[in-house]
């Protein structure tokens, strides 16, 4: 059989060898000639399939080393008879330390606590659920905002979007990007949405570029309507835009769901998708594994009394180190992504020195501690 793979999947070089030919391409030359041979497609985030792509191929899979599928022309592979796959999940623990990364960041550069205030999460499913955890471990009050959900389930835990704008102090979407239906998320939070918020709230996106809009977004933030920006996911990558990019306190080129941990289970998956849809046993598939870090300890005794465990989570993922890169040059935002030092998550750390409350704290968090 013949896979086409996107080559900068991490970890996938000599997987999937033994029992297929693999072909690897970068984004720009993946193309109707290229494809049309290919029995399988594993893609990235950039890699659009759709009509002009496949048609005439011979695909019969596509797998995504993702969560999002919005590259995926899904309607026109049922139309063709494509199976398509993604990766549920993968990268969710990820973008949670990356939320809480930042929001930590901004705490500390603000000398505010993060206990007490209240985070609205928008959409509350895989990568929101687990920054529900961490922020919940981290002694604040969560809002929930997920129709879908709430359709299916009850409004019990659910609050409505005007809730969140006006109750929240930060306000955090993991929506998937969708543009027609009943709960379409395209330009979910724009003007309308933001002049109704209250508190003056730190928004962040990390979902994808299109569920904010960008002219609003600008201008709620330069009203002060919204006091902090987190922006990971822009309109137009990787053409974003310099003056969100200006007002932004952190600003990272789509990389929230870049841990080493993330990209090894999208991996992962897209191999799994492999092997029961061609009903191949896959022998190397327990090598796709991330590297462990340079150094797995982090001593609290190597920071000052006061905000350790902040200190602790920024010593293992640090936002502003790659936003600095981004700002000295944008026009690179889709080399950082080809480039990135990956990042471990928590839970490849052991954190020493701990007191028992603050063990307590590291454990919830996903941290091992001694
Ligand atoms: N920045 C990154 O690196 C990165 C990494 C992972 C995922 N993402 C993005 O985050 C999205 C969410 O990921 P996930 O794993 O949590 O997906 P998921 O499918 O598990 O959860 C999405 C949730 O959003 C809810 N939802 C849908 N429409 C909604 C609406 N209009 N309002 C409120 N809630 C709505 C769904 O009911 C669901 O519970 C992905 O689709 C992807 O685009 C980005
Ligand atoms: O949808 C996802 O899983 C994320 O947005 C992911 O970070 C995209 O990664 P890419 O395929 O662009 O490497």
């Amino acid at each position: 059989m013949k896979i086409i793979a996107d080559n900068t999947v991490p970890y996938l070089k000599g997987i999937a060898e033994p029992f297929a030919e693999v072909l690897y391409l970068n984004s720009k030359e993946f193309n109707t000639e290229k494809v049309k041979d290919a029995d399988a497609l594993i893609v990235r985030s950039i890699d659009k399939c759709n009509r002009k792509l496949l048609e005439g191929s011979k695909v019969k899979l596509i797998t995504t080393a993702t969560i999002g599928f919005d590259h995926i022309d899904t309607k026109y592979c049922a139309e063709a008879g494509i199976t398509w796959k993604n990766a549920p999940g993968c990268n969710a623990i990820s973008v949670a330390q990356y939320v809480l990364a930042s929001i930590v960041a901004i705490s500390l550069h603000k000398n505010e606590s993060l206990n007490g205030k209240t985070i609205g999460i928008i959409g509350v499913g895989h990568v929101g659920k687990e920054v529900e955890k961490l922020c919940t471990a981290y002694g604040m009050k969560v809002l929930r905002n997920d129709p879908p959900r709430e359709e299916a389930e009850g409004r019990a835990e659910f609050v409505s979007l005007d809730t969140i704008a006006q109750k929240a102090d930060i306000i955090t979407i993991h929506v998937p990007l969708t543009k027609e239906g009943r709960f379409a998320t395209r330009h979910l939070a724009d003007e309308e949405f933001f002049n109704k918020l209250k508190r003056n709230p730190w928004f962040i996106n990390s979902c994808r570029g299109a569920v904010h809009d960008t002219q609003a977004l600008l201008q709620a933030k330069r009203e002060n309507k919204i006091s902090e920006l987190v922006i990971d996911c822009w309109e137009n990558e990787p053409d974003i835009d310099r003056e969100l990019l200006e007002e932004a306190i952190i600003a990272t080129p789509h990389i929230a769901g870049f841990s080493a941990d993330g990209k090894a289970n999208g991996t992962r998956t897209c191999l799994e998708n492999i092997g029961k849809f061609f009903h191949i046993t896959i022998e190397k598939i327990g090598e796709v594994t991330p590297p462990a870090p340079q150094n797995t300890i982090i001593d609290l005794n190597r920071f000052s009394t006061q905000s350790r465990i902040e200190q602790a989570i920024l010593a293992s993922f640090n936002p502003t180190v790659v936003d600095k890169a981004l700002r000295e040059a944008p026009d690179k935002f889709e080399w950082f992504r080809t480039n990135y030092n990956h990042p471990r998550e928590f839970r490849a750390y052991t954190v020493i020195n701990a007191t028992p409350e603050e063990r307590h704290l590291l454990l919830s968090l996903g941290f091992n501690s001694k």
